[in-house]
């Protein structure tokens, strides 16, 4: 299977911290990679790596073949890859319908493909499909914890954007609204979109994702099917802070 996305030998510093080491990583097509690791191990650098919020010191970063390391992050969000942030970044005193339409970007006169017409239906659709559309008119600033989740996913599902890189996207929902969100992470695997997310929540990893890498330090120790690296006994003692001397 050739990768979507590709990460080759991709490294960062912060000084005297390596926070990414050589890291390889491959997403694949309509596939759900999750990112598990300790604090600090480098998942979120991983992000901003390929989303061009940072600049890698050494290594590639290709989207079907094509490098786009180190492009300005429009630049990579116009080839179709979309991210969330932890602390979600919403216009918190817009409202909801805003915020979505605010995440597309005017590509267009509003006749024309891509215009305004076609945002419009493009929000509407990911406004209905998350569950938000009765809440369009709300502030976001006014929404609950778990509606400002959706509607931070809303914004990704409505951007059209093949690749989305999640990061704790349904960490603190309750179980009811969690089923909902991972219904709708797998919906859109299935229409072909190929998902990269950061979970600490283990019962969520083994329910939505296909394939997990595990990273450490920086560095990734470990890939493959959920079960195998949950069953790994060093990756278990990494992860709830046993570590060996
Ligand atoms: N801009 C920065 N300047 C300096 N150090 C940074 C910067 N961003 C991240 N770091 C450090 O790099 C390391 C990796 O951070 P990162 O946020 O990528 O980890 P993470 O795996 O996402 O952690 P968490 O699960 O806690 O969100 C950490 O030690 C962090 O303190």
């Amino acid at each position: 299977m050739t990768a979507l996305l590709s990460l080759n030998g991709l490294s960062k510093r912060f000084g005297g911290l390596a926070a990414i080491q050589a890291l390889d990583l491959e997403l694949h097509e309509g596939i759900i990679t999750a990112l598990v690791g300790p604090n600090g191990a480098g998942k979120t650098t991983m992000f901003n790596l390929v989303t061009g919020n940072l600049m890698p010191d050494a290594g590639a970063v290709s989207l079907a073949g094509r490098p786009i390391t180190g492009l300005a992050p429009h630049r990579v969000a116009r080839l179709g890859i979309a991210r969330s942030f932890q602390d979600l970044r919403l216009f918190t005193h817009m409202s909801v319908r805003d915020n979505v339409l605010a995440s597309l970007e005017r590509r267009a006169w509003f006749w024309q493909p891509g215009g305004g017409l076609e945002r419009r239906a493009a929000a509407e659709a990911a406004l209905e499909r998350t569950g938000l559309l009765p809440l369009a008119r709300a502030r976001a600033i006014d929404l609950s914890y778990a509606e400002a989740k959706f509607l931070s996913l809303a914004r990704i599902m409505a951007s059209g954007a093949k690749i989305w890189l999640l990061d704790e996207p349904a960490s603190g929902l309750d179980p009811a609204s969690r089923s909902r969100f991972t219904a709708l992470l797998r919906g859109a695997m299935a229409e072909g979109v190929t998902i990269c997310l950061i979970e600490h929540n283990l019962d969520i990893v083994t329910e939505v994702a296909d394939r997990i890498a595990f990273l450490d330090q920086g560095r990734k120790l470990a890939e493959g099917e959920p079960d195998e690296i949950m069953r790994n006994p060093d990756l278990r003692r990494i992860y709830f802070g046993e570590r060996r001397q």
